[in-house]
């Protein structure tokens, strides 16, 4: 049975947290992005992220990796996404900085040509995420990207499809595109930050009915071919 890393994004409260973690999702996202609708500070974070049973991903739009790595240890988060124009350096510091916690490395795709930019992330991020392009937003837009265009790419990493996705696209996505896993937010919330567990729901019931198992992490990087393989 093949594996599908399943995240839900775009929590801000505990009750949903706690219920969408027990339908078996593989990971909860968490915005930590100033000045966008899901936002959560780092004190509306302690106390109550840290002790979910699920991968908990902080989302970071291009704020230093001593910010992120403050917010990580106050806050119990256990992987990062980096939403915004973060550099290879960017992420490769942040490696140092926060050992045994990977890094998702989002890229907003406009056009097929830019998976090319996927190829600098191969030495210091464990996972590509492939969101749709917004001129004025940086995420959570509930646009999709072209599945067909895609199809005709490859990428070098593990990687989470994301973008506008809900239960009733999900299966037309799937069919299209093979990504490791899959990335909801907007696509199962009643408003901004609000999550619609019937929707969750319906999403886990379809996923499992056409044969795929949660994952229960991210999944493992792809070996690199070695100079002499
Ligand atoms: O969800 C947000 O508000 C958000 C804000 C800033 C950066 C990223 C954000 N969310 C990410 O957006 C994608 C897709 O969301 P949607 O399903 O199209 O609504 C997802 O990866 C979220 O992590």
């Amino acid at each position: 049975m093949s594996q599908l890393f399943v995240k839900i994004c775009g929590i801000t409260r505990p009750d949903q947290a706690e219920a969408i973690a027990a339908l078996g999702v593989s990971a909860l996202g968490f915005i930590a992005v100033p000045n966008t609708p899901r936002y959560l500070s780092p004190s509306a974070m302690a106390g109550w992220v840290g002790s979910l049973p699920v991968l908990k991903v902080g989302v970071f739009l291009d704020q230093d990796p001593h910010t992120i790595t403050t917010w990580v240890e106050a806050t119990g988060i256990t992987a990062v996404q980096l939403h915004g124009q973060e550099s290879p350096e960017d992420c490769h510091r942040l490696g140092e900085l926060l050992p045994g916690i990977p890094r998702i490395k989002a890229l907003r795709i406009r056009h097929l040509a830019d998976l090319a930019l996927a190829s600098a992330y191969t030495g210091c991020v464990e996972t590509l995420l492939l969101d749709a392009y917004h001129p004025q937003q940086a995420g959570g837009t509930g646009q999709t990207l072209n599945w067909s265009e895609l199809a005709q790419g490859s990428l070098p990493l593990p990687w989470i499809l994301a973008g506008g996705l809900n239960p009733d696209n999900i299966g037309q996505a799937l069919s299209q595109v093979t990504p490791n896993g899959i990335d909801l937010s907007s696509g199962v919330e009643v408003k901004p930050g609000d999550k619609d567990l019937g929707k969750v729901q319906a999403l886990l019931q379809h996923i499992r009915s056409q044969g795929w198992e949660i994952a229960t992490a991210l999944p493992p990087r792809i070996p690199l071919p070695t100079a002499t393989s």
